[in-house]
């Protein structure tokens, strides 16, 4: 089972049972440690609708009617540029993501499970901090997403 960090399974002979003991803090404990998962992840991302998006509508256009295949395409081509170190997430996203947050960059702040399209939760809470998922789709287009913290 995996164990937070500094915590290790020491054995009592006085009891004859193991316990657990965190080298950094010296405190013990008769039960394991549990790892919790982040509660609150805080991420930037870049959105390209579609025609079939839940609003297909954005700040940089009215009426957007590229095709979903179109889509991923465009965000492919901005995905290959953020990992060739060519452009950052923040700078595509400013001016070309179909979200509102393009105006911070693409942050869109912390956020707890429970508050955005699972899928985009899903994945912002599967990512490293600094790490640029692979495209995912909502219901609102398809996201790259950089977990910022
Ligand atoms: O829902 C919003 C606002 C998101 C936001 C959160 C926090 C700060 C700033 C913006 N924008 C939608 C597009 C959109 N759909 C999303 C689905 C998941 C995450 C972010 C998303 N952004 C839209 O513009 O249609």
């Amino acid at each position: 089972m995996e164990l937070q960090a500094n915590w290790v399974m020491r054995h009592s002979r006085t009891y004859n049972k193991d316990y657990y003991f965190n080298t950094v803090t010296k405190e013990s404990r008769w039960d394991a440690p549990q790892v919790t998962e982040h509660e609150r992840v805080r991420a930037s991302h870049l959105l390209v609708k579609h025609k079939d998006s839940r609003r297909p509508s954005s700040w940089k256009e009215e009426n957007i009617t590229r095709t979903k295949e179109e889509a991923l395409e465009i965000l492919k081509e901005f995905q290959r540029k953020i990992e060739d170190g060519e452009e950052t997430l923040s700078a595509l996203a400013t001016n070309h993501s179909d979200c509102s947050s393009a105006k911070r960059g693409g942050d869109l702040g912390h956020f707890e499970r429970g508050q955005m399209q699972k899928p985009f939760e899903d994945t912002a809470f599967g990512l490293k901090v600094g790490e640029l998922s692979q495209p995912i789709w909502t219901d609102s287009g398809v996201h790259l997403i950089l977990r910022t913290e």
